[in-house]
């Protein structure tokens, strides 16, 4: 194809300093050069940008959208050109050593894939692939309706008054005619509520017809969401309105999707794949918004073919770190529902639920494999953290600023850059005097808490072990009452600037001394799993003076890990900190990082300057992190941004299922 030379003008090195390749896209460009020197100069630019995008948690370059592309990313107008005509024609990309067509791709070995108007590394046109095959397979499968299921139903979900549908029995319902189910909901609609009754469900019919109990498997993406799933799901089993021997059938236990799959070291492999399939009838994904392609890609070659999926999380929150958005996919028509009549005529006849108005003559196979649960449990509808949720979601920019430019008593909003005052008065004491009173006296709190909780309630010298487990265990809980969130890594506004400001505000205040690196209080953060240690990415230790078996004090960092006394407990691990490599300090945090916790008081905080990464999705993420107080320190216009600027990541997966 002809190429403006402008195009080619642009040199790899500019766009390196520009940032709007990195050195890793170059030097595909110049791979791709290597294997075909005859090929046009566009393709191996287009491969950069491909390679750009997928860094950027794109599975492709979509040709159909670059103009949205080229603007945010401010692309010369050399680049621009080679774009617009490569969009206007893109088969003129074809034929070529280095790119194939979606038909020949699996006999071609070409980098790079051409599939309609998306333009993909290989490697992620196979995943996408084989996603959307395996899901398609699932969903072509339906098991057996046991005939016990409206009466198991009923005793699970006692009928209610309300007209609307009760969401959670739809659900469940659902996910027990099919092979696969997505159920999706804001915090605290009852997604967890939800799978503890389906997984009884379940368990109840296959006994009465089998007499065996099914082989229930519980994962979620980081360690962190697995510990919380394992500590709600235990107390809600409990809860649970089975037979006593199916409520002992139903596991506790949550494993990280990398343990439950057996992560290799030093390879992307796992234990479990196609050949070696995991050993479960049933496996319940949750926090599943955290999903890269790769991943999904992994689980769904591990599973036996007639295993059931059941995959829960929010939609709105933000995608995974690496490429790929594959909840939001499975989900964008969740909505509005998109049911066939033969749904919900089933629905009708199992549950009592008239989900008529969610009805669409465009109704798709995955839409029927879908459920949202629409209600939340937890915000009452006169809760700001659930309002501001919802008008985020909703994309009213000016609504968001109107809400939040009113007093409340769970939202305080601080219309001002970082400046030291308002942070410091945020990070020591949750800046409380913000919101109106609350009803129970409570108040919002900041980092003072905890580190006088650790001074206050610190164990005599001689007491035993136990008495300082339990001290550990009371300074991490303290913790777990505020987190500082923020949007970037670097920069002033940034994780490191901000853990950096914020441990000189302790230090000031006295509640820390920072003169080591190491120092009693400093909260830390793992950032890779550590398996010898049975630590994981995304735990959180605090570093606290415990004595040896002499009585002498030594600095050890304590986490709270699973496998206490019995599979629902968990015990204090105490970590000598040189052993921790991989790690960082955690007073402010990124929202990536946050996904999968809660805290009781969340305060973000948002740069001064515009950024990419001020999304949507990631203050709605920020928001739901908070269970009783939200704080955003941002300028108003950044706020303005994040509202309007939804994420669009290019993907093809959604189409697969038309
Ligand atoms: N149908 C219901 N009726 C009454 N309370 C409910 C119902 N469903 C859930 N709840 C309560 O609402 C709260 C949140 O439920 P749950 O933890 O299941 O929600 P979730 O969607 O998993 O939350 P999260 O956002 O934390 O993941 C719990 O206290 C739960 O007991």
């Amino acid at each position: 194809m002809p190429v403006s030379h402008d195009a080619q003008a642009t040199s790899m090195e500019l766009a390196i300093e520009r940032g709007w390749l990195r050195p890793l896209d170059a030097a595909f460009a110049q791979f791709l050069v290597a294997q075909d020197p005859a090929a046009s100069p566009a393709l191996p630019l287009l491969g950069a940008l491909v390679s750009r995008q997928q860094a950027d948690g794109h599975l492709c370059l979509d040709l159909a959208a670059w103009e949205s592309l080229a603007d945010d990313a401010g692309w010369p107008a050399g680049w621009r050109a080679m774009l617009a005509e490569a969009a206007g024609a893109s088969s003129s990309l074809l034929p070529s050593a280095l790119v194939a067509s979606s038909d020949d791709a699996s006999s071609s070995g070409s980098p790079l894939v051409l599939d309609g108007s998306r333009l993909y590394l290989r490697r992620y046109w196979n995943h996408e692939q084989r996603v959307a095959q395996a899901i398609g397979q699932r969903l072509a499968r339906t098991h057996e309706v046991s005939p016990l299921l409206s009466a198991q139903l009923a005793r699970l979900f006692p009928a209610s008054s309300a007209d609307s549908p009760d969401w959670q029995r739809v659900a469940c319902a659902l996910a027990a005619r099919g092979a696969f189910t997505v159920i999706t909901g804001g915090p605290g609609t009852g997604k967890t509520t939800t799978v503890v009754r389906l997984l009884g469900l379940l368990q109840t019919l296959h006994r009465k017809e089998t007499a065996r109990s099914l082989r229930i498997r519980l994962a979620a993406p980081t360690g962190k969401a697995a510990a919380r799933l394992q500590s709600s799901i235990s107390t809600q089993i409990a809860q649970l309105d089975v037979d006593s021997d199916v409520r002992a059938s139903i596991p506790h236990q949550v494993d990280t999707l990398h343990r439950l799959l057996g992560a290799r070291p030093d390879t992307r492999r796992f234990r479990h794949d196609s050949s070696h399939p995991l050993h479960l009838d049933v496996l319940v994904i949750d926090e599943a918004s955290m999903i890269d392609l790769e991943m999904m890609s992994a689980v769904l070659a591990a599973l036996p073919e007639d295993a059931r999926l059941i995959l829960l999380g929010d939609k709105d929150q933000l995608s995974s770190v690496e490429a790929g958005a594959v909840l939001g996919d499975l989900c964008r028509r969740a909505e509005t529902g998109h049911y066939d009549e033969t749904t919900a005529q089933w629905l009708r006849e199992t549950t009592g639920d008239r989900i008529d108005a969610w009805v669409r003559g465009d109704a798709r196979p995955l839409d029927q494999h879908v459920a949202m649960l629409r209600h939340s449990h937890r915000f009452g509808a006169d809760s700001g953290i659930g309002t501001l949720a919802q008008r985020v979601n909703e994309g009213h920019a000016s609504q968001v600023h109107a809400l939040l430019s009113q007093r409340h008593a769970d939202i305080a909003w601080i219309d001002a850059a970082a400046d030291a005052r308002s942070l410091t008065d945020l990070v020591l004491d949750g800046g409380a005097s913000r919101f109106l009173p609350h009803d129970g006296g409570l108040h919002a709190r900041g980092y003072r808490h905890y580190l006088q909780w650790l001074q206050r309630e610190r164990p005599a010298p001689r007491a035993d072990a136990k008495a300082w487990d339990d001290w550990a265990r009371g300074v991490l809980q303290a913790f777990g009452s505020f987190q500082l969130l923020c949007a970037l890594r670097h920069g002033p506004f940034g994780a490191e600037g901000l853990n950096r400001q914020i441990a000189g505000i302790l230090h000031q205040a006295q509640l820390i001394d920072t003169t080591h690196e190491w120092y009693e209080g400093r909260p830390v953060l793992v950032t890779r799993n550590d398996y010898s240690l049975g630590l994981m990415n995304g735990d959180v230790g605090i570093a606290l003076r415990v004595p040896d078996e002499q009585g002498v004090l030594h600095l050890r960092v304590a986490f709270e890990v699973a496998g206490g006394a019995d599979d629902s407990s968990t015990r204090i691990r105490f970590v000598l900190p040189s052993r921790l490599s991989e790690r960082e300090t955690v007073y402010a945090m990124t929202v990536h990082k946050s996904q999968g916790s809660e805290f009781d008081h969340a305060a973000l905080v948002l740069p001064t300057e515009a950024s990419a990464v001020l999304t949507r999705e990631l203050l709605y993420t920020g928001i739901t992190r908070a269970r009783r107080w939200f704080s955003l320190l941002a300028p108003s216009a950044m706020l303005r941004q994040a509202a309007e600027q939804p994420v669009h990541r290019h993907s093809g997966l959604h189409q697969r299922w038309s």
